[in-house]
Parts: structure tokens; C-alpha cells; sequence
């Protein structure tokens, strides 16, 4: 979907992004992460040609990114970073609008489309369409951002530290909401976040940046069983390596099928983290927990050893 090659970027005699390669692949999240100044941001923003880059060849669709007009490419692209750029005079639906409107899509597509997009994100529409930016949580704020940069159904999403800024339950919250709408909608979503945990649990490929370099990129399950040298190993933090892996895994994938005797209380969605069920194994101390499916009927069990195999 998009590929850079041999791509420079300079700042004041200063190269920050050195002869990157880069593969970013359709439907796929692709999360670049790197400590504070080593190229992250700089990158996504060569995408949509926020910044432009000096040397190398930056690919859309097949195309140089040259080779577009700025508007056409950006209008193919969302775009959705931390401060969330929401216009603050402007309502909810007004904001989440601006490219349909840029686009002169009827109204009634357009209304149509904002309360979808509400909708998807856990916004009640005849609640938050005429509200103000100022009159929502940061949280929801964040959520209009993403919604903003959705509404299109742009072929790639951008996102830069998307939900930093907020509070970790928030937090972890939108970053399921945005794994299911990419689930469900296939998107390609190209992220940069300097958080391990989110780099961990989003990326279908994770990138790490170091020096405007790639310092490994991959499978994130990968990098944590095969890290490339001991910058790679110290930036994933080796003292909980195993519990990072458990959070790579869901309980589905070690549940014992069929029925169950303990206790039904202490049941564990399927779809939960073999991290969260480790967790709950403390809390309650126990060694098996009833599994149930979407519909809260009981599917099977998951048992203490069988995180030992996971890991
Ligand atoms: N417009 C600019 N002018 C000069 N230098 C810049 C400019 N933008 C970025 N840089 C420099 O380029 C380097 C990479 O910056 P970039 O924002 O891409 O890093 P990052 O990995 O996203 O960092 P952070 O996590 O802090 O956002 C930094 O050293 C930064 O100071």
C-alpha cells in the first residue's frame, strides 16, 4: 500500500530519517515505535506529505506521492494525531464532516455517515452530534479525531500517538474500539506511538525506529521471542517478556472445549488476553476459570498450566 525506498529526510544539516525502506502493507496495522526524536512522526508525515522528504521515493497505490495533488492524496489518507486539531467552533458533526463536505457529498449521506461513525464509536448520536468540542471528555475528543479522519473511508489511516494524553483505562478502551473497526472494516492503519504495551497489543507489524533507522521490524510475537541485538531487547523490557507474550494471546486460543465445573461466577470471555486470565488466576486463586463465549454461555475451560504453553 505504501513503500518507501532509500528515503532521506534532513532537518537543518541534520539527517533524521536515514535511507529508510519501509513496506507498509494493505489491511494490515503497522505501528512504528522508537524512543522521543528518532524518526517516528517525521515518517508518517512524509505519507501525506505534511513534511517532505529530500531524497528516496515514497509509494501510494503504486504511485510516487509526487505525483499526486497534496488535496487528492490527503483526501485518500485520514489523518489522527493526539492534540486532535477538533475546530472548536465548529460542532461534533460539523468536525467529523470536513472531508465529506470538501467532497460536496449530499446531506443526508453526510448525516447519514456522522451518525454511523458515532455510532461505531460508542457515541450517541442525538447526544453528542450537536455538541462542542469543550463540552466532551478528552476521551471522546480523541474519538471525533478518529471519527474525522474515518469519515471518508479513506484508503489508509494515519494516526500519531492518537489516544496519548490519556487515561490508561481510556486509553485501552479506544484502542479495542479502533482494533474492532479494523477488524471489521479491513482499514490499513499506519500508527506511531512511543508505548510498548500499545505497540504490542495493535501492531500487526511493529516497526522499531532508532536514529531514523529501523533497528527490527516483524511480528511483534516475533521480536519478543527473537529480539535483533540488546537495544531491541532493553526497548521491550526484558523483566516481563513472558507476561508481553501473554498479552499477544487470547484465552480462545487455549481453552480446553466443552463443558466446565468451576465456579460460573469467575468465567472469562474468550476474546480476553491470556494476560488478563493470568491475572484473574491470582486474583481469585484458582487453577481453572469457566470460559464463556459472546453470548455468556459456557464453552469450555482454561487451566493455570496451559498459560505455561502459551508462553
Ligand atoms: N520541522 C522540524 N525542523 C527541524 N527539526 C525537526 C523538525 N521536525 C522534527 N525535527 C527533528 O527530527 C527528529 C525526529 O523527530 P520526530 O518528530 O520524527 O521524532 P519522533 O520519533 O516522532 O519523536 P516523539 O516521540 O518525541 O514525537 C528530532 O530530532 C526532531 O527534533
Amino acid at each position: 500500500m505504501i513503500v518507501f525506498e532509500q528515503v532521506t529526510k534532513i532537518f537543518d544539516g541534520r539527517t533524521v530519517i536515514n535511507t529508510l525502506d519501509l513496506h507498509i502493507a494493505k489491511g494490515k496495522i503497522t505501528v512504528l515505535i522508537g524512543a522521543s526524536g528518532s524518526g517516528k512522526s517525521t515518517t508518517l508525515k512524509m505519507v501525506n506529505r505534511l513534511i517532505e522528504h529530500d531524497s528516496g521515493r515514497i509509494l501510494f497505490a503504486g504511485e510516487e506521492t509526487r505525483s499526486f495533488k497534496i488535496e487528492d492524496l490527503r483526501r485518500r489518507m485520514g489523518y489522527a494525531i493526539q492534540s486532535t486539531g477538533l475546530f472548536p467552533h465548529w460542532t461534533v458533526a460539523q468536525n467529523i464532516a470536513t472531508v465529506p463536505q470538501l467532497l460536496n457529498w449530499d446531506k443526508q449521506r453526510i448525516r447519514q455517515r456522522v451518525d454511523e461513525l458515532l455510532t461505531m464509536l460508542n457515541l450517541e448520536p442525538t447526544e453528542y452530534r450537536e455538541r462542542y468540542p469543550h463540552q466532551l471528555s478528552g476521551g471522546q475528543q480523541q474519538r471525533i479525531g478518529v471519527a474525522r479522519a474515518m469519515a471518508a473511508d479513506p484508503e489508509i489511516l494515519l494516526m500519531d500517538e492518537p489516544f496519548g494524553a490519556l487515561d490508561p483505562v481510556t486509553r485501552s478502551v479506544l484502542q479495542d474500539e479502533v482494533r474492532r473497526i479494523h477488524e471489521l472494516s479491513g482499514k490499513t492503519i499506519l500508527l506511531v506511538t512511543h508505548d510498548i504495551d500499545e505497540a504490542l497489543t495493535m501492531a500487526d507489524h511493529l516497526v522499531l525506529m532508532d536514529k531514523g533507522q529501523i533497528v527490527q521490524q516483524g511480528h511483534p510475537a516475533h521480536i519478543l521471542a527473537h529480539p535483533a541485538n540488546d537495544f531491541v531487547r532493553e526497548f521491550i523490557g526484558r523483566s516481563d517478556l513472558g507476561v508481553k507474550m501473554l498479552s499477544l494471546q487470547t484465552v480462545s486460543e487455549r481453552t480446553r472445549f466443552g463443558g466446565s465445573d468451576a465456579p460460573i461466577h469467575l468465567a472469562i470471555a474468550d476474546n480476553a488476553s491470556l494476560k488478563e486470565a493470568l491475572s484473574d488466576f491470582v486474583a481469585h486463586e484458582v487453577n481453572v476459570l469457566p470460559v464463556m463465549n459472546e453470548h455468556k454461555q459456557i464453552i469450555g475451560e482454561l487451566h493455570f498450566s496451559d498459560l505455561l504453553r502459551a508462553a
